[in-house]
């Protein structure tokens, strides 16, 4: 059974249209992730499923059932996780954890067992007696978790639950949500971090305008698109007679523009990119792709220092499919 079966959801913002027909199912037990760049339309997608924002046209099922703001029954088998962090500064960590359980619970020996549970989920028991003005963006974060899972929701929504965190807590974040799914939670992850999408979804859905642009499991998107390798290159510094005469004909350029142009008319070559000494080409699978690159620039005296050859990226994809980078 789909947890949650979205169908054309269109939400306007007066002029601005926020999810443009938006279709989304999630099955039950997976980590689904949703990607794009700010202002794409995850979170307004979220708060359209918890029943928190109206919208214009379209239908949302949780569970089997249709989602409404009085759905008490449905929400009580949600948890969220606020983009922002979310907790009340007057309580202690254990206190928030608490009232926020206490939402959904009112049997105070059963909850006592719950805080207790998620307070070791998110490692804070040293923390618990701290007020959350004295605790770290990391520790922030973990509570903000704990708040949100202490009810043992059946489906948990974190909305880039790893912004501004250090990469220890980051690692905690995304091995908790792993462990949240083991146990058998259903997880809607929000991120622009191509890399922990990739890392923890079981499939994702690339959104950019309120639209969903593609969706599959990582491999398959990545296998969806033309480019089947990525070559960077560090270019070195311009020396020597012929370099040096080079330079002046491209001033600034780490590599001149005919050479670029040598390259992108190399077979199986789909895109070339010069960032400051960061070259970077994007081809077709093909055997010989390094040999051509290499020899290209070999030809044009290129000097070169660290190469690497890569396969595609989630970004790859996003980039292929609007022209864009996921990070612009
Ligand atoms: N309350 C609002 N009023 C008007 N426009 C809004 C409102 N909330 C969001 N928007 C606009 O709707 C679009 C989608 O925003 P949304 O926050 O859903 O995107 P997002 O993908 O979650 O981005 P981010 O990663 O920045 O949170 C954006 O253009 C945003 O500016």
């Amino acid at each position: 059974m789909d947890v949650i079966a979205i169908e054309g959801l269109v939400k306007r913002y007066d002029e601005l249209l926020a999810l443009d027909h938006f279709d989304l199912n999630v099955a039950q037990g997976e980590i689904f992730g949703l990607l794009g760049p700010n202002g794409s339309g995850k979170t307004t997608s979220i708060n359209c499923m918890l029943a928190l924002l109206t919208y214009d046209r379209g239908s949302i099922e949780l569970f089997g059932e249709p989602m409404a703001p009085t759905r008490y029954d449905l929400k009580r088998r949600i948890g969220i996780v606020p983009q922002q962090v979310a907790v009340i500064d007057e309580l202690t960590v254990r206190e928030n954890i608490d009232y926020f359980c206490s939402l959904y619970v009112s049997d105070r020996a059963r909850r006592r067992a719950l805080v207790g549970e998620a307070i070791e989920f998110v490692e804070l028991e040293e923390f618990v007696r701290f007020r959350p003005g004295k605790l770290s963006g990391g520790l922030l974060r973990r509570l903000n978790i704990a708040c949100g899972i202490a009810h043992k929701p059946e489906l948990i929504f974190f909305d880039e639950p790893t912004v501004a965190v250090d990469p220890q807590s980051r690692n905690a974040i995304l091995s908790g949500i792993q462990r949240l799914r083991a146990e058998g939670a259903t997880v809607v992850y929000t991120s622009h971090y191509m890399e922990e999408v990739e890392q923890i979804c079981d499939r994702v859905m690339i959104m950019d305008h309120g639209r969903a642009l593609a969706q599959g499991t990582p491999d398959e998107l990545k296998r969806s698109i033309r480019t089947g390798e990525r070559i960077v290159i560090e270019l070195e510094g311009p020396s020597g007679p012929r370099a040096r005469s080079r330079s002046h004909a491209s001033p600034g350029a780490a590599l001149p523009a005919r050479e670029l142009d040598r390259l992108r008319a190399l077979p199986h070559v789909l895109g070339v990119s010069l960032a400051g000494n960061l070259l970077a080409v994007s081809c077709e699978a093909s055997e010989h792709n390094l040999t051509d690159v290499l020899a290209s620039l070999r030809a044009g005296n290129a000097r070169l220092g660290r190469i690497t050859c890569a396969p595609p990226t989630l970004n790859d994809v996003f980039l292929e499919i609007t022209g864009r980078e996921l990070r612009d």
